[in-house]
This record gives C-alpha cells, structure tokens and sequence, in this order.
C-alpha cells in the first residue's frame, strides 16, 4: 500500500478517534469505568470485523515472498493489532496519535508535565483520551489490585540473586496465573461471547501487580531492602518509583510516567507483542500470555539491548578513558563491527529512521540532565554509529532505537544496575499486550495456526506454475 493511503487512512481514524472522543467527553460528566465503556464499544467493534470479512474475506492483502519465509517474515502483513500501529520513517503512533500528541493530549499528575500510563492505557483499549477523573480512577483501581499473592513473594524471595530479573519476572507472573479470573471461568464453561470480561479483570490485575513484583526483585537482587506498601492515593508510577526506592526524586518518577508510556506498545509484530498474541490464541490466560511475551523480550535483540547498550558504553570507557576523541569511538565501534557484534541500540527490524521514542528520551535528558557526561557519550555515539553502520553496508537501518537512551537516563537517576532494566521495559509492555489480549478475545480471534512448509515443498512450489516472481514495491 502507498505510504500517501496510509496516511490518508491515518488521518480518516484520527478524525473518527476524535468524533469519538467529543462524544465521549460529553457522557464523561457520567464517570464511567473503562470497563463500562469496553461494554459499549465491543458490539459495533464485532460488526465492523463482520463486515469486512463478509465484504474483504477472499482478497489478498500483500504476496508472501521466499525471502520473508527465512527473513522473519519482514513486511508480511499476518496480524491485526490494534492498540498502535508502526510507520518505517515517522515511528509508532498510538491510536493513530504520535508521541509528541500523546504528551500533549493525556492527563498529567499534579505539577508534572509527562502523561500519566493509565491515560495511555486507557487510549490504547478505547481509543479515545480520557479524562483526568478516569485516569485517577483507574490508578486507585490498580493501587487496590497491587497486591501479590503470599507464594508468588515467597518464589521471588527464593530465586539466586543470580538469576537474571527477566526470569525472576518471567517465573512470577507465570505463578499469577494461580488466581486467573480468565482460567477459572473457562473451567465454569463461561460462553465465548463473554471471554472478554474475565480477560479484562486479569489483564488489569496483571498491570497493578507488575510494580510489586518488579519492585521486589529490584531489592532482593541488589539488597536494597524491605518492599515498601502501595499508595493508593498516588499514580502507578510514583508507586512504581517508590517500590524501586526513587519517589523522592520527582524527575525520576516523571521520566518512569515518561518511560512506561513510550515503551508501552509497538505494533503488533514485534517479539515480545507477537509472543503474547500468539500465547493468548490459545486461551492461555493473560498471565500465561504475558510471560511468553516477557521471555521475548528478555533476548538480547529486542528488549535486552537496553542493558546491552548501557555495558557496551561502560567497556568502551574503560577501554579508551571518559571524554574519549571521535577517533577513539570510531575504532571502538568498527572493532564491535569487526569481532562479529551488532552495535547494541542501533538499527530496527521496521523504522528506517531515528526512533521518536529515542527523541523524547533525548528531549527529556536535555531537559533534565543536560550535562550528564554518560548523556554526552550517547549523543557523540548518535553522531558516530549511523556513518559507520551505513559504510559497513549491512544494517538496513543505521539509526538509534528506544533502547539506544532508556539507560543513560536510569543511571542517571541512580538506577544503574543494568540487569534490571528489561524489567521495567516489561513492565511497560504488558499496557500494549494487555490491551490486545482483551480485544482478541473480545472479538472471538482465533487460534493462531499459519502454514509451514519444508524446504522441499518450498522447492517444489516455486519451481512449479503456480509461484509467481514478484516485486516488493
Ligand atoms: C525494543 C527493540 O527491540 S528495538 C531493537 C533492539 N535491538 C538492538 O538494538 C540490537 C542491535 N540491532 C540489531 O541487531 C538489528 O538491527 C535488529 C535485530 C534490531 C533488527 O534486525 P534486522 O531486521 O534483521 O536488521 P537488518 O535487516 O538491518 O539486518 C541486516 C544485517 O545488518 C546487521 N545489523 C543490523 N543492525 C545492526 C547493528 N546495530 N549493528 C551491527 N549490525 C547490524 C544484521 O545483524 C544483519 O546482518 P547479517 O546479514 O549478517 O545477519
Ligand atoms: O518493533 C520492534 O520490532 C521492536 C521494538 O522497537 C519494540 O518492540 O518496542
């Protein structure tokens, strides 16, 4: 499809999202629950996913080439996902809103200027921004679910502190599943027209009890002592920031509101969105859904890279000294190159072009940390990388991603134990899978199952007439 349709598409959903949106601000005075207004959006949502199959079932929405069968399926079009959708050159938009417009639209928490996650959760499932008295609602709807279950703390309590956070996360909200609202009605032989309900109640659990079991991690594996309660008065990421030991600091819990709201969701094709998707199919409940998604994040790859980012900058100041010389990087980088490594932050299996999300992370150290040296390093490396990864020739993308500055900013603030950071990456990613989750079950997905196919039925297709040459425009 013409990148001009897309935007013209683009601007055809915004403008329905904001019809929307007016319509809703009028019933706001009401205060509805994101729950009551899920209710009035699913029915029209069925008939609309209805209608296109009737009308659109049998056409064709791109070829599949061979190349994508062994390339990790780049560019085929094989899932619906609605909550964010990835545009190569301009970056994510959340229902059709781009970064900057989401910092402006949602509400913010008293005195702060960064939106608040709940709001983007609550756009993410409607489509719709809502009001500063739904987002405060629904941070006291999590504040009150926060609580994990005795065995899950005891799980954690036990684990090495050897073992990386990513499992710890991974084993813990896996043992969630123990309380699924989702499981036990399916064992009841709840119908399928009302999976979406149960699925709902254990997607917003699994969100409000992310911050305990993440913050409990974060003080059993660097010893940094008793697990604070929750503060019903206050919003996810204060808490969040307090269970780390940082809400004293009020610009590190204004870049967490910041962090969790960017990494959040990032279409539907990605490892860890893929993953949880695929798991969900299954009727495997969120919490089983969202661990699979947490092991994908955790490869070096995809969420990891953000601790890789932050120990490939610290070898390299150990190797050639701070303050180092263009030169210096240079070499340090084409010596990454040459020893058979990915420079770490660089590149993207979609964007082709710097990632607003590392734009607004920039925005927010020039604000906040302008002088930091580990920031300065991060911008003369921006300088740097694109040149080298373009004159090395592979890379079809030679760009910083997210992961590229989430950890200069962490450290910044005191957090430095690298180790963790994926932790809060998936923290921030179960607002996005969670958000699909419901509706996939809401609108009856089915089990995912694509085709497969060996190498030898692969060479007897396409040596036969029926495979055709085709051009990727
Ligand atoms: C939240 C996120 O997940 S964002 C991504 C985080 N991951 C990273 O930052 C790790 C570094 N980056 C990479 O490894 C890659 O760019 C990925 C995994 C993100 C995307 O992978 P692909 O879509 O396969 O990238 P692409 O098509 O550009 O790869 C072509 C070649 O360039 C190489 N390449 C891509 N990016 C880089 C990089 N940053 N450094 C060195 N080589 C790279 C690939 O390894 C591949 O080499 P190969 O032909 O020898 O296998
Ligand atoms: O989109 C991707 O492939 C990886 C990514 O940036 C994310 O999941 O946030």
């Amino acid at each position: 499809m013409s990148s001009s349709i897309l935007r013209s598409i683009a601007r055809q959903s915004r403008s329905s999202a904001l019809a929307r949106s007016a319509r809703f601000a009028s019933t706001a005075a009401k205060q509805q629950t994101l729950k009551e207004r899920l209710a009035e959006l699913i029915p029209a949502e069925i008939e609309n996913v209805k209608a296109v199959r009737a009308e659109h079932g049998k056409k064709s929405f791109g070829p599949v080439l061979v190349d994508q069968l062994y390339g990790g399926m780049r560019g085929l079009p094989a899932l619906i996902w609605d909550g964010s959708v990835l545009d190569p050159d301009e970056g994510i938009r959340f229902r059709g809103k781009t970064i900057p417009e989401i910092q402006d639209l949602l509400p913010k928490a008293p005195g702060g200027s960064e939106p608040l996650p709940e709001g983007l959760f609550w756009l993410l499932v409607t489509g719709e921004v809502p009001t500063q008295a739904q987002v405060e609602a629904l941070s006291k709807d999590w504040a009150a679910r926060a609580a994990i279950p005795e065995f899950v703390e005891e799980l954690l309590d036990r684990c090495p502190p050897t073992l990386h956070p990513m499992s710890q996360f991974s084993l813990a909200v896996t043992a969630l599943n123990h309380d699924s609202t989702f499981a036990k009605a399916y064992q009841q032989g709840v119908s399928k027209k009302e999976y979406w309900g149960p699925a709902f109640e254990d997607c917003m659990d699994l969100i409000a009890k992310l911050p305990n079991i993440a913050g409990r991690i974060y003080r059993n594996v660097y010893g940094q002592g008793k697990v604070p309660a929750i503060d019903p008065t206050k919003d996810y990421s204060w808490n969040m920031a307090n269970l780390l030991g940082f809400a004293e600091k009020n610009d590190f819990v204004e870049l967490l509101r910041l962090y969790i709201t960017i990494h959040s969701d990032h279409e539907g094709g990605n490892v860890s969105a893929h993953a949880g998707k695929l798991v969900g199919s299954a009727l495997s409940d969120p919490f089983l859904a969202f661990a699979a998604s947490l092991n994908g994040l955790a490869g070096p790859l995809h969420g990891l890279a953000n601790q890789e980012v932050l120990l490939w900058l610290r070898k390299m100041q150990s190797k050639i000294g701070e303050n180092a010389t263009d030169e210096a990087v240079k070499e340090y980088v084409w010596s990454t190159l040459k020893n058979g490594q990915v420079v770490p932050g660089y590149g993207h299996a979609v964007l082709r072009k710097t990632d607003p999300r590392y734009s607004a992370q920039r925005e927010f150290a020039l604000k906040h940390l302008p002088n930091d040296p580990l920031f300065k390093l991060v911008a003369q490396v921006f300088n740097i990388v694109p040149g080298i990864l373009l004159e090395a020739g592979k890379a079809k993308n030679p760009w910083p991603n997210v992961d590229a500055h989430s950890g200069v900013l962490l450290t910044h603030y005191g957090l430095d134990q690298m180790n963790f950071y994926t932790v809060l990456f998936g923290v921030s990613r179960a607002f996005g899978v969670a958000a699909q989750l419901i509706w996939d079950r809401a609108l009856g997905a089915r089990m995912s199952s694509p085709w497969s196919r060996s190498y030898l039925t692969l060479i007897y297709h396409v040596r036969s007439s029926r495979a055709t040459q085709v051009v990727l425009y």
